[in-house]
């Protein structure tokens, strides 16, 4: 149930067997570019656009909207550029040089455990506001009243596979959309759109209900509520 915190969705993109890079975490292009572009408005709709460590460390990516029309609609709706990109960090291990940083304006959150190591979370904390939650891994329930309370409204997950799960499975996820792509993977290291430690009964499983299915690109886009 929706409380004190943003409406949040996850999008990603898999392959027909459902993992989303390679067993090396090597990003693949799953989308085309009818999907990317639809990825690019979510981004634009969204207060907030968040990933996990892993894959800032993985991908690198800036998350900025690609779109010049639409970042300079949100600036006309007195918007950043940019929604703010938060990186889930347990132990502030991102880079200082990372793309989220070098790429776009905007303002940067990196969320922090309390054991992170003080020197890092110093040097961070010059690019970006830190928001510390939890003891040895962030709280994603913490976290989530923290974004709330900085006005974020409407939070955009955009993977990977472990914070994907650990979102879902704290019951802070409302809706789901992934664009199933025409190709297959393979690699039983390789990451799936939900990794984390997942369920041994049924009864444990997070129920969905589907309410759109749409044919995109060389693939279909499946979007799901979470009950
Ligand atoms: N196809 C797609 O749409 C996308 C694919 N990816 C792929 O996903 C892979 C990265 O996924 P992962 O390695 O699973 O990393 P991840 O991006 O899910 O980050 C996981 C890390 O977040 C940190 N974390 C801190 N607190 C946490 C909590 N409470 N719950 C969960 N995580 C917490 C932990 O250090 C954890 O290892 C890469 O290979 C990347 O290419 C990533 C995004 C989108
Ligand atoms: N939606 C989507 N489709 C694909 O085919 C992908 N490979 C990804 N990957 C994720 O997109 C993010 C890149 O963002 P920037 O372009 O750098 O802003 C990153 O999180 C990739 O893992 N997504």
């Amino acid at each position: 149930m929706l409380k004190d915190r943003p409406f949040t969705f996850i999008n990603s993109a898999m392959s027909a067997d459902g993992k989303i890079s390679t067993k090396k975490r090597k990003q693949v292009k799953i989308s085309g570019k009818t999907d990317f572009d639809r990825v690019d408005g979510l981004r634009a709709g969204s207060d907030a656009v968040m990933v996990g460590i892993g894959t800032v460390l993985a991908d690198d990516p800036s998350l900025t909207v690609k779109s010049e029309e639409r970042r300079r609609k949100r600036v006309e709706s007195g918007l950043d550029e940019n929604p703010v990109r938060i990186v889930v960090d347990s132990q502030a291990r991102t880079p200082l040089d990372a793309d989220i940083f070098k790429k776009g304006t905007g303002k940067r959150i990196i969320v922090v455990s309390r054991s992170a190591p003080a020197d890092r979370v110093e040097a961070l904390s010059k690019k970006a506001e830190i928001l510390v939650a939890g003891e040895c891994q962030v709280d994603l329930v913490e976290m989530a009243h923290g974004l709330k309370n900085r006005e974020i409204n409407r939070l955009m997950v955009e993977g990977g596979a472990t914070l994907n799960w650990g979102m879902v499975r704290s019951g802070l996820v409302d809706e789901i959309s992934v664009f199933v792509g025409n190709l297959i993977i393979g690699g039983k290291d390789a990451p799936t759109f939900m990794d984390g430690e997942g369920i041994l009964e049924r009864e444990e499983a997070i129920g969905l209900e589907l309410k759109k299915f749409e044919p995109m690109d060389e693939g279909i886009v499946l979007t799901w509520r979470v009950k």
